[in-house]
């Protein structure tokens, strides 16, 4: 059984997120990035099958009893035999440099029919019981096609708590000055001097290093920014307007004072660059009244930013609670800020949204 300092959980989901990393941007860099339409009309691609299968392996050798929450599921590779080579194709390449780390992580998948049936184990209920993985393999998906940032996202829930959080941010430059600046559109290439895994154990802070081809490199320390005067912040929100309401952010920010232009950046990179200091506030306004966000996109980033000093909560000011299954039913949009300048910010949110 795993001791409670959450040592191993951490090592083996930083590594598991390196290894995963590795497939993703070899798919970034490819030509052809397989896209597939959801049902839910949402695009999802051979990286995001690759990511989810290689993280869920190295999950179930390390810790066999866990629950697994993950996004995505076989189905579509079962029914498109091409689809499912190239997938297995690039799970058996991705392997890390160090042989030590390979073995922690269990090594390979034994064959293609494994693959499918490791993917579709994610496919826990989740819930307020025992120790549940969340796991997002590409997270901003739509970003990933369109050159930007994306994020591979893993955490691990106890009784429906976050205790350990993991992001990897393949597009985000490991020198946090530069980090605001190069997040949009086209040109946010994983060039050398990019790459950032962010990580987090509840009670225990928050971190930070150079993502990696094999063993771990030394992590540094990492917190919000304090704001002495909220109307000096940087928000940033979703690239895509229909993720997150970009009128009522703008409306939020006048009320605050804010002038600057918000940061549009894809996936839960908005929340590893809040925590190091690089931005200040992260918005996500529902722009559907139906729309329920899920815990996989969520679980790693809020731990980050709580460790890192902030504070995580939906608009009302309720923390978001991943005890209630695959989604945070009881929560509506999310609003992370600097702890000393959180409930300004969500008493200008509530006076935006307020009748809505
Ligand atoms: N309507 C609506 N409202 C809110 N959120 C939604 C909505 N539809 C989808 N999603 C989820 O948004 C996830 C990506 O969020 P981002 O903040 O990265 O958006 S964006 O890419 O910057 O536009 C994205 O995660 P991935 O699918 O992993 O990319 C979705 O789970
Ligand atoms: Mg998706
Ligand atoms: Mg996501
Ligand atoms: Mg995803």
């Amino acid at each position: 059984m795993a001791s409670a300092d959450y040592n191993k959980e951490l090592h083996i989901a930083l590594l598991a997120v390196q290894r995963a990393s590795l497939l993703t941007k070899s798919v970034f860099h490819s030509h052809s990035k397989g896209t597939l339409d959801k049902a839910d009309a949402s695009p999802v691609t051979i990286g995001d099958f690759g990511a989810q299968a290689l993280i869920i392996s190295a999950l179930q050798h390390n810790f066999p009893g866990d629950e697994i929450v993950a996004e995505e599921e076989a189905k579509d590779l079962r029914e498109k035999n091409s689809v499912k080579q190239t997938v297995w194709d690039l799970v058996q390449q991705a392997k890390l440099e160090d042989k030590s780390g390979e073995e922690a992580l269990g090594g390979g998948i034994k064959d293609a029919d494994s693959m499918l049936d490791i993917i579709d184990k994610g496919d826990s209920k989740g819930g307020s019981k025992g120790r549940i993985w969340a796991i997002d393999p590409i997270d901003g998906t739509k970003g990933f096609l369109r050159g930007g940032q994306y994020a591979v996202c893993l955490a691990l829930m106890v009784d429906g708590d976050v205790k350990v959080g993991v992001l990897g941010c393949p597009n985000l430059p490991v020198d946090d000055s530069e980090a605001l600046t190069e997040n949009i559109g086209a040109d946010a290439s994983d060039a050398e001097g990019k790459g950032v895994l962010f990580s987090a154990v509840q009670g225990k802070g928050a971190d930070s290093r150079p993502l990696g081809k094999g063993a771990l490199a030394k992590e540094s320390k990492i917190s919000m920014k304090a704001v002495s005067n909220i109307s000096d912040a940087t928000f940033c929100e979703s690239v895509e307007a229909g993720h997150s309401s970009q009128g009522d952010a703008a409306n939020i920010a006048k009320k605050l004072g804010i002038t600057k232009p918000s940061v549009r950046m894809d996936s839960q990179a908005k929340y590893g660059s809040i925590a190091r200091g690089a931005g200040d506030l992260y918005l996500r306004l529902p722009v559907k009244k139906d729309y329920v966000e899920k815990i996989w996109d969520h679980a790693a980033g809020d731990l980050i930013v709580r460790e890192a000093g902030g504070q995580v909560t939906d608009v009302e000011g309720k923390r978001l609670d991943f005890s209630v299954g695959r989604t945070l039913q009881r929560n509506k949009g999310v609003i992370a800020a600097p702890k000393d300048v959180h409930d300004t910010v969500i008493k200008a949110v509530s006076e935006v949204l307020g009748g809505k």
